[in-house]
């Protein structure tokens, strides 16, 4: 895989760069809560402005569906980079149309652009080669050098992210490349007892990853939204809970194997339901309620880890040699469901082994409960691609690059 640090020895002055970005960060409204995903492609884009290249910064936030949407437009991402960088970073308000070209033959050496949401096309994610390239070959207009650096999308295998590198000359940025280091090491060498923590709300991207975990990790813990499938496939009802019912057949499976394999496969004892999602804008009290795990009334939805989970989870994360946790354990952006993340956070803090903590929300959860990043291992930007990586797929945006 080439690097960003040969293309700036072989000089960038006045080429036209297209970064590809993670900037899928989390808002409220326009208010960006979390700009981790936007400070970690800092070193690279301001890398590549300062020798002098045209910078075109492009991610997808949200999952808009092939056309413009307002509520997931960049325009507060954009302004954000531009006050990181201490500079004028330009907005186009289309991805390939008029304004992008309009953008992009407008920037002087040394000056950055954002354009539009790719996910506004729906060549971005098309299942179909023919407009995927399509849009590729659009996207590759606009530029003359493609450097990778959204490692939150690797795994994806879209347009922006596979097929654009193809058609230009292509370079990892310095997020990948500090990424896939730190998660080469719980590949090549991982310290045992090695405990994985799941939750979150993306179920059905998650499930898959645990088969292969099922070969790797010596204990795993199961929260967020991804409990209640494997409760149903206890046998438990789950009410009105995030559910995978196709799901529940495999699930089993995986409990038949841990308990075969010796994986110790943790799931939450007692629940925080609630007859209603909280108001995550006005962060109205929810006055949720403690259930046993296996009582979740039919009319409720389980939305953290309860008390007593919280207490097992930190005991069996007490002795971790290495920890990889991706997924908040329940809906952490309103306090009443916070307890759960906090907990495991902590206990990943007083965990004497090497932890990592990765996912987007995940990341966030963290930094916004106020833990301090630098009592974790590593905060990775990615949690389906980090997942994806320790798994040993072939990640598609990685593998564009190496090509
Ligand atoms: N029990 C639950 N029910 C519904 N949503 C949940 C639950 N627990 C956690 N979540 C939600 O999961 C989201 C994060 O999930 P996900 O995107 O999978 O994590 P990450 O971005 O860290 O990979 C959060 O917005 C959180 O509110
Ligand atoms: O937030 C992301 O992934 P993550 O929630 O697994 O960390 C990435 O931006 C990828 O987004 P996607 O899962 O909509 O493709």
């Amino acid at each position: 895989m080439k690097t960003i640090d040969e293309l700036l020895s072989e000089g960038v002055a006045g080429k036209r760069v297209f970064v590809r970005a993670d900037l899928n960060v989390p808002l409220d409204g326009t208010t960006i809560t979390d700009d981790g995903r936007i400070r970690a492609v800092v070193p690279t884009v301001k890398a590549l402005a300062d020798a002098g290249a045209r910078v075109i910064v492009a991610s997808h936030l949200g999952r808009p569906k092939g056309a413009p949407d307002p509520a997931f437009s960049l325009a507060p991402a954009a302004a954000r980079l531009g006050e990181i960088l201490g500079a004028d970073v330009a907005f186009a308000e289309d991805t390939v149309g008029e304004a992008a070209e309009s953008t992009v033959s407008g920037l002087a050496d040394g000056q950055v652009a954002v354009i539009e949401n790719l996910r506004f096309n729906a060549g971005e994610t098309s299942k179909d080669d023919a407009e995927r390239a399509a849009f590729a070959d659009r996207l590759a207009g606009l530029a003359d050098v493609y450097v990778g650096d959204g490692f939150g999308a690797v795994h994806r295998g879209h347009a922006s992210v596979y097929d654009l590198p193809k058609r230009l000359p292509h370079y990892a940025g310095y997020l990948i490349a500090t990424e896939v280091g730190v998660l080469k090491k719980l590949t090549d060498d991982v310290q045992r007892p090695y405990v994985v923590a799941l939750g979150g709300a993306k179920v059905s991207d998650k499930l898959a990853v645990i088969d292969q975990l099922l070969g790797k990790a010596d204990r795993l813990l199961i929260g967020g939204g991804m409990a209640y499938t494997f409760l149903k496939a206890q046998g438990h009802e789950v009410g009105i809970s995030l559910l995978q019912e196709d799901q529940v057949p495999v699930v089993k499976e995986y409990m038949e194997r841990a308990e075969k394999n010796g994986v110790e496969l943790v799931l939450p004892v007692d629940v925080l339901v609630s007859t209603e999602f909280p108001d995550l804008k006005t962060k109205a009290a929810a006055h949720p309620t403690t259930v046993a795990a296996d009582a979740i009334p039919a009319d409720q939805e389980g939305l953290d880890i309860g008390p007593e989970t919280r207490k097992l989870y930190a005991s069996k994360l007490a002795d971790a040699a290495t920890v990889f946790w991706n997924g908040p354990m329940g809906v952490f952006e309103h306090p009443d469901y916070a307890e759960g993340t906090k907990a495991v956070a902590q206990a990943l803090v007083d965990a004497p082994g090497f932890t990592v903590v990765g996912g987007g929300d995940s990341a966030a959860a963290v930094r916004t409960l106020g833990f301090d990043e630098n009592a974790f291992g590593h905060i990775s930007t990615g949690g389906g691609a980090s997942l994806e990586y320790l798994e040993g797929k072939t990640l598609p945006g990685l593998a564009a690059l190496e090509d």
